[in-house]
């Protein structure tokens, strides 16, 4: 077992694909979604409002700016999977091209680092997700089976007399803390 995919428990009976590569040089392993899913356009009507209040330097109520900032709020799409690795191993997963393109989605973290220790985590078992933002005009409809993303497996490189990392890895997502 060297390196790999696998997919996650609650996910055995969905008839997933664990990542592939779609030709003979392909660098990145396509991910699908793991199911149907809507990622709605930060062009909405309450978010306008409260770009235009602040421009105008009008006060915007509490509730109003809250709902602003759940559009702006990246959502996570569920892959399904899980990936093993060696332990000076990570996996980057990176935005397909096409998607800023076709769909106006952007990964806001740049891009995704999936470590080693992250494999079979005791929160979420390893699932990956891929983080997106839509600046398109309009909501994107993501079907189960669309690829969304890449991974690419690479080495990592650790620092000459570093401390020792002190915490086990029990999540994602800011898991570690501030
Ligand atoms: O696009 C991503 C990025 C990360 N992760 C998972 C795998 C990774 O091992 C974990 C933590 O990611 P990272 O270290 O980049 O985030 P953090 O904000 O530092 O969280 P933590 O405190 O859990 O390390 O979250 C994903 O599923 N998708
Ligand atoms: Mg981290």
């Amino acid at each position: 077992m060297t390196r790999g995919f696998e997919i996650v428990s609650s996910y055995t009976d969905k008839d997933l694909r664990v990542p592939y590569r779609s030709t003979q040089q392909a660098a990145g392993y396509d991910f699908e979604s793991a199911v149907d899913f809507t990622v709605p356009s930060i062009w909405k009507l309450n978010f306008l409002k409260v770009l235009w209040a602040i421009w105008h330097q009008e006060t915007v109520s509490a509730a109003e700016t809250d709902k602003a900032k759940a559009i702006l709020k990246p959502f996570l799409i569920p892959t399904g999977i899980k990936a093993y690795m060696g332990a000076d191993e990570v996996l980057i997963l990176a935005n397909r091209s096409s998607n800023p393109l076709k769909r106006g989605l952007v990964i806001p973290n740049g891009i995704g680092v999936i470590d080693a220790d992250y494999y079979n985590n005791d929160s979420n078992e390893g699932e990956i997700f891929m983080q997106v933002l839509n600046f398109g005009l309009t909501d994107v409809l993501i079907k189960k089976g669309d690829r969304i993303g890449q991974g690419i497996f690479l080495n990592y490189l650790t620092a000459d007399n570093e401390a020792q990392p002190r915490q086990q890895r029990k999540g994602g997502f800011g898991s570690s803390g501030r």
